[in-house]
């Protein structure tokens, strides 16, 4: 595999990027430090179409998009994009000592059994490129499958996080479809204090976006910074959108422009009540 260097990455950009690192300060000493970042177009889609896998990002920002990838221990998303992307999710950016990340897959129904195998993260499971996924699920799906998770989390050295749903398990959407939803903020307290995770970065899709960009803990936004990449293109109304629920305000804006695409950072500000 080839790696990105720093002499790949955009002049300034490390310094434009560093407030809105890990390193620097934090929101919640129980949660790890959350940066929420992804590619999306101008009118707010972040692929083409559910299910496809759709290009963004010009070269210059997967480069950064990668350096930031090697600046967290953890990278998170939705058990849809694992089914429409097949990622590899692996850090491509060259670091001393290398960073290997632990994919973090929100996978209420355990839905990767079904496509792990033949996966890319499996893959570089097995190549030691990424650490063995922790696959959060429902813990009704923990309870309804009994022995046979275990086995087969042990077999493709999978590692289940189960969190109660809220509802009982029932009745609430995602997406349009009945799904237990799990809470953020026992996700993320669960993979500091059982995995020692200090930093997340979530990439997608629109369902964990939506969602976070609304969350809260300890009264303010769970979310500690936000880096958007903006492709100028129009992917059209059949694209996944990302529209959260509620108005979000941000604050500490700054920009960045390259050869043709943006980049904005910021922090989320709690919600005025
Ligand atoms: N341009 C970009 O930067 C990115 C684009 N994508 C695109 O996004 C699309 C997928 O987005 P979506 O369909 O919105 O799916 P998604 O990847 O957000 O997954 C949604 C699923 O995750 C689970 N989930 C999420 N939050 C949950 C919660 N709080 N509790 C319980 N379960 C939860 C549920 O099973 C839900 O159906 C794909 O087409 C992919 O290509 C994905 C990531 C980044
Ligand atoms: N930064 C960015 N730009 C785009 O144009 C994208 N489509 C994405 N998608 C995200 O990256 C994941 C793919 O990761 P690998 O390159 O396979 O490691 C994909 O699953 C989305 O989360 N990101």
């Amino acid at each position: 595999m080839s790696y990105f260097t720093h002499k790949d990455l955009p002049v300034g950009i490390p310094k434009f990027l560093e407030k809105y690192l890990p390193q620097t300060q934090h929101n919640h000493d129980k949660l790890p430090f959350i940066t929420l970042t992804y590619a999306q177009s101008l009118d707010s889609r972040i692929s083409k179409k559910r299910g496809l896998r759709t290009v963004i990002s010009h070269i210059e920002t997967k480069v950064v998009t990668h350096y930031i990838r090697s600046l967290h221990d953890a990278l998170l998303i939705g058990i849809n994009t694992v089914l429409a992307d097949d990622p590899g999710l692996n850090c491509r950016f060259e670091s001393k000592p290398q960073r290997i990340i632990t994919p973090v897959i929100i996978d209420p129904k355990f839905r990767l059994q079904y496509v792990y195998a033949h996966s890319k993260l499996e893959k570089n499971v097995s190549s030691g490129s990424i650490n063995p996924p922790i696959v959060v699920v429902s813990s009704k799906v923990l309870e309804m499958m009994g022995e046979s998770i275990k086995k087969l989390a042990g077999a493709h050295q999978l590692r289940i996080l189960a969190i109660e749903p809220h509802t009982a398990g029932t009745g609430v959407t995602i997406d349009g479809i009945k799904e237990p939803v799990l809470s953020w903020c026992q996700i993320f307290k669960a993979l500091k204090q059982d995995f020692h995770i200090q930093s997340v970065m979530v990439e997608g899709g629109a369902g964990v976006i939506n969602s976070l960009l609304v969350s809260e803990y300890n009264h303010k936004s769970i979310v500690d910074s936000l880096i958007i990449t903006i492709g100028p293109v129009f992917l059209g109304k059949d694209g996944v959108e990302v529209s959260p629920a509620d108005e979000v305000d941000l604050e500490n804006v700054s920009w960045w422009t390259g050869i043709r695409d943006s980049i904005m950072c910021s922090d989320v500000k709690k919600k005025q009540i």
